[in-house]
């Protein structure tokens, strides 16, 4: 099996195309493969697959072998790998995702490579039970959730996966690791979520830190930073484009008012190949 390292921004993933479909044991794969100390290490298996709608099709599934209907840092780095190993000389694309259908990429292309990727994430949906949580409600905005005796408030968004986006102090210092897993796995959100803690720096900046569904925490989410900007926009702090800066770099945001469609531009990089 081959398969080439790359990451968006730290958040990184083992690819594999050449497949004509997910083979069976893709989950157990995806827990043995991202293992840091006995694998080759990575938040997510990707396999980029042939699609009847699209250019390509991705699938993604986290290192817990669950698998997630979208993921932004990963669609950047398909983007990258269908040009630079010649499967495209196209520099607009389009990508299918489980959760999001046909996405169109356009891709910045420097001395034969691709360098940055934008990203046409499709429209939010905010409705409760669509994202889903278990609140029946159009949008939910700043709903409490209470975990082992504290009280956050969270925005639901989902961008094709399920976000709650939840503004601290201090998201640069925030104890991701005693409370992310709480939020993640609780019963508000059936079928979990990943979630973002997040300080407006200024109506054109945010920090961010993330606890992934499915992977923990991981030095950058693309979704996870749309749904910021969704989220903050819907809350009034930021204005429509904005600049999320994640632990792993940043990422800029838009999300038009004439077409509700939500845009990504950053990086995506190669690390190594490998076979096994
Ligand atoms: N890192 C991703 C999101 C990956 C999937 C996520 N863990 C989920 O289960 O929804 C991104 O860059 O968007």
């Amino acid at each position: 099996m081959k398969f080439t390292k790359m990451h968006g921004l730290g958040n990184d993933f083992i690819v594999v195309a050449g497949e004509q479909q997910l083979p069976e044991n893709a989950a157990q794969l995806a827990i043995e493969l991202c293992n840091r100390f006995f694998g080759i290490g990575a938040d997510g298996l990707v396999y980029i697959l042939p699609s009847e709608i699209a250019d390509f099709r991705m699938r993604i599934i986290n290192s817990d072998g669950s698998e997630a209907e979208q993921c932004g840092n990963a669609i950047r780095c398909v983007a990258k790998y269908v040009y630079d190993n010649g499967l495209t000389n196209q520099e607009e694309i389009t990508i299918e995702t489980l959760g999001a259908g046909a996405q169109r990429v356009q891709l910045t292309v420097e001395s034969g490579k691709v360098q940055t990727v934008r990203v046409d994430m499709g429209e939010p949906i905010l409705s409760g039970l669509q994202v889903p949580t278990t609140v029946d409600a159009e949008q939910v905005i700043e709903h409490p959730v209470t975990v082992d005796g504290r009280e956050f408030r969270f925005t639901a968004v989902s961008m094709g996966n399920p976000h709650a986006v939840i503004y601290v102090d201090d998201a640069v210092n925030f104890d991701l690791a005693t409370w992310g897993p709480k939020l993640e796995t609780h019963p508000l959100f059936p079928r979990k979520i990943n979630v973002e803690f997040v300080t407006v720096k200024s109506r054109s900046h945010t920090d961010m830190r993330v606890w992934e569904r499915g992977a923990g925490p991981t030095l950058a989410c693309g979704t996870g930073a749309c749904a910021t900007v969704v989220s903050s926009v819907l809350n009034g702090l930021t204005d429509r484009t904005a600049t999320v800066s994640l632990k792993g770099g940043d990422l800029l945001i838009e999300w038009n008012e004439e077409d509700n469609h939500v845009y990504m531009t950053g990086p995506a990089a190669e690390v190594f190949r490998g076979s096994l």
